[in-house]
């Protein structure tokens, strides 16, 4: 029987934003397994306790069961931080198993330096970029494998993250790309968040009502952009009067080279990318 979404079994390293995220997004599916999802982390055991609550899904603390949760899954998602990369994945090593895939979706770091922790290179290996609005089915995952992962795998990995949001295959060398354009993206649209809602404070709104438009326009901004098939550009300049308030606005967007700026953001987040995984393979160098 070949390993599909509603049958494979699903283990977590790691349960903090990420994993939530893709946790909350699989356990909404129609057919979301969450028996089949098993959370682990390293200390937190509230943590777990209060995930199992609200998503129905597995946890272990004692190391038997965390061994066996590992053991039993056909996916191993490791879901740490950068700097914990190389402790993980050292510990996991000698429990994984040849023929299960291991998911990371650990920022900057790459299949390589991942196989090179792990001691060989045949294990399965999906590296992904997700990002948090995979909770809420609007995430944006690029995904890039090793040779060793099977037409199945492939398939149960796109499956898994385009049951998320949308999941693109990508060369992996593209990956931190992606993470400067959507892994690290929806903070940039927050963070405008805040200052429109700011903006509209200073101007007299209540709270409530700056959210509220807020949140209305950047949902409305997006879904033209998806729906008319129409340019950012072309949108923006029907917005747009001669010597309106908009062209005010963007001039005073301008002065603070707001676009230059967040371009640059996006090109930084994929060099820190970058720089993130190439620490990590130096300290596994050095080992
Ligand atoms: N947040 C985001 O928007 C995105 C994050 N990522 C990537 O996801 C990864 C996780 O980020 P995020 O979820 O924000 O991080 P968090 O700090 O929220 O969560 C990290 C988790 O890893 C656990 N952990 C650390 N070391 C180990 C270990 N050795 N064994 C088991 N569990 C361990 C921690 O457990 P404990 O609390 O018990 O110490 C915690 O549950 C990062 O590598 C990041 O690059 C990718 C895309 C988007
Ligand atoms: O900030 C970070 O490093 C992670 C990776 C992408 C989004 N958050």
């Amino acid at each position: 029987m070949s390993i599909t979404l509603s049958n494979a079994a699903f283990t977590f390293v790691g349960a903090g934003s990420m994993a939530e995220a893709i946790v909350r997004g699989l356990t909404s599916l129609k057919d979301g397994n969450p028996e089949r999802i098993t959370m682990l982390n390293r200390q937190d055991a509230a943590r777990l306790h209060d995930l199992q609550q609200r998503y129905g899904i597995r946890y272990a603390v004692e190391a038997e069961a965390r061994n066996l949760a590992i053991a039993q899954a056909d996916v191993v998602i490791v879901a740490f931080k950068p700097k914990d990369a190389i402790e993980g994945l050292k510990a996991l090593s000698p429990q994984l198993k040849r023929n299960q895939l291991l998911v990371s979706v650990i920022a900057g770091l790459s299949a390589a330096t991942i196989e090179d922790i792990l001691g060989r290179s045949d294990q399965p290996i999906a590296r992904t970029m997700p990002n948090t609005s995979s909770s809420i089915g609007l995430g944006a995952t690029g995904i890039a494998f090793t040779a060793a992962v099977s037409a199945d795998q492939r398939e149960l990995a796109s499956a898994m993250f385009a049951s998320t949001g949308i999941a693109a295959v990508v060369e992996e060398a593209r990956l931190d790309i992606v993470t400067g354009v959507s892994g690290s993206g929806p903070a940039y649209i927050y963070y405008m968040m805040e200052a429109m809602i700011e903006g509209g404070i200073r101007g007299g709104l209540t709270p409530e009502a700056a959210r509220q438009l807020t949140v209305q326009t950047v949902l409305g901004a997006a879904k033209m952009v998806e729906l008319t098939g129409e340019e950012p550009a072309e949108l923006r300049r029907k917005v747009t009067s001669p010597n309106g308030t908009t062209q005010a606005a963007l001039e005073t967007l301008d002065r603070f080279d707001f676009a230059a700026g967040v371009t640059q953001a996006v090109l930084r987040a994929a060099e820190r990318a970058g720089e993130l995984g190439q620490a990590i393979s130096a300290q596994a160098a050095n080992r």
